[in-house]
């Protein structure tokens, strides 16, 4: 491994298709035996970024390095088979002639314990009686198994995975990917997962890089994205929210329609700015000894919780999420106080007025009308 622990290094990183530019300036550190993914909207450029790393696409700009070395680079481009890197697709893409044992062996045959690996690798995945099935006898989770077995049979350098669940639905794509992540953990196979799917993203990775426009716009950990997001796009990507309009009073205090609310961090921005404040619908709490109240407008049953639409005074909307013993009708008026220990503002967007209220998507769309 690189002294430093990098596995993977992208360095301004620029690829994209007939010079016209899909990703620039991508900039990710992945350290050995972690799990990162890249999450973003369909189109921002995540598969890009993973075919390039992979060594199936030239790059334009920047470089990759996988272990310290430069695999590719404007001037030059190690073969994909000489990366020591596995890939898991969307389509499992197994060789539907030959047989379990067969497909996990593709990758190893002239390695004399072949017979053991692939067999302590169908164990690993849970198949060990199914190394004579053929491709066409096993359900889409079976079949994604034996495509992880066949990517890790070469011990590869780095593993990728291309939306390796979206094939899948509810609850076998929820247990396979936490399944995937125990695996991977346990044998310190470092590795990197695209999918547009935020759940599926924080449910198995260390560090989540965001992006948009094939920009990065930042990799961190997941919560850190869902707690101090740097841009109000992640803020809008990542969970739930809204933003309020407000006026800093001090670098971690900002006044708003909610009371002053102080927070953990200091905003550089001159005292008496308007800001735009992130209130997730964990940041209110209920209290019935509060004298503001919000009354229910919405409410949708979460079963250990409930999520609660709120509407305060002034008009504005909130949401608020309680545990769901804390049953409220559509109609009253419950006290509620805020409780953001993460207090994430950006300077204000457009004209809004000092207690309006905008849904996530408003401030970042104007022409949207649609709440997230
Ligand atoms: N082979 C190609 N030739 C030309 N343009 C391409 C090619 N593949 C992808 N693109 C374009 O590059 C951009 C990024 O595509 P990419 O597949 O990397 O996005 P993505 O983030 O993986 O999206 P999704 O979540 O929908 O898979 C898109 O505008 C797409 O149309």
């Amino acid at each position: 491994m690189a002294d430093n622990g990098i596995i993977l290094e992208l360095n301004r990183l620029g690829c994209g298709y007939d010079g016209h530019k899909v990703v620039s300036d991508l900039n990710i550190h992945l350290r050995a035996g972690d799990i990162g993914c890249l999450l973003g909207p369909s189109g921002c450029g995540k598969t890009t970024t993973l075919r390039a790393i992979a060594g199936f696409e030239p790059i334009s700009d920047g470089e990759i390095r996988l272990d310290g070395e430069v695999i590719s680079s404007p001037a030059r481009r190690l073969p994909p088979e000489q990366r020591r890197i596995g890939m898991v697709f969307q389509d499992y893409a197994l060789f539907p002639h030959l047989s379990v044992q067969d497909n996990i062996a593709f990758g190893i045959h002239r390695d004399p314990a072949r017979k053991r690996v692939v067999q302590e690798l169908l164990e690993m995945v849970k198949l060990s009686h199914f190394g004579k099935r053929y491709p066409h006898e096993l359900s889409g989770g079976q079949q994604q198994r034996v495509a992880l077995a066949r990517a890790l049979a070469p011990d590869p350098k780095l593993l990728l995975l291309d939306e390796p669940f979206s094939n899948l639905d509810g609850e076998l794509r929820r247990r396979l990917s936490s399944e995937v992540r125990d695996i991977l953990k346990q044998r310190g196979t470092s590795a990197l997962l695209v999918t547009h799917d935020q759940n599926e993203a924080f449910s198995v990775s260390d560090h989540v890089g965001v992006l948009k426009d094939g920009r990065l716009q930042q990799w961190d950990t997941p919560y850190n994205l869902y707690h101090e997001p740097i841009t109000p796009f992640v803020a809008s990507f990542i969970g739930q929210g809204y933003f309020i309009r407000g006026q800093l009073l001090t670098p971690d205090t900002v006044q708003t329609e909610l009371g002053i609310i102080r927070g953990n961090r200091a905003y550089q921005l001159p005292a008496g700015s308007a800001v735009d404040v992130l209130l997730r619908p964990d940041d209110i709490v209920g209290d019935e000894d509060s004298t503001l109240r919000g009354t229910v407008v919405a409410k949708t049953f979460l079963g250990a919780a409930t999520l609660y639409r709120l509407q305060l005074p002034t008009g504005s909307v909130l949401e608020a999420i309680f545990p769901s013993h804390a049953d409220h009708a559509l109609g009253d008026a419950v006290g509620i106080r805020v409780a953001a220990d993460h207090l994430v503002i950006f300077a204000a967007q457009g004209s809004v007025n000092v207690h309006a209220q905008l849904p996530l998507e408003q401030v970042l769309d104007p022409g949207s009308t649609d709440s997230i």
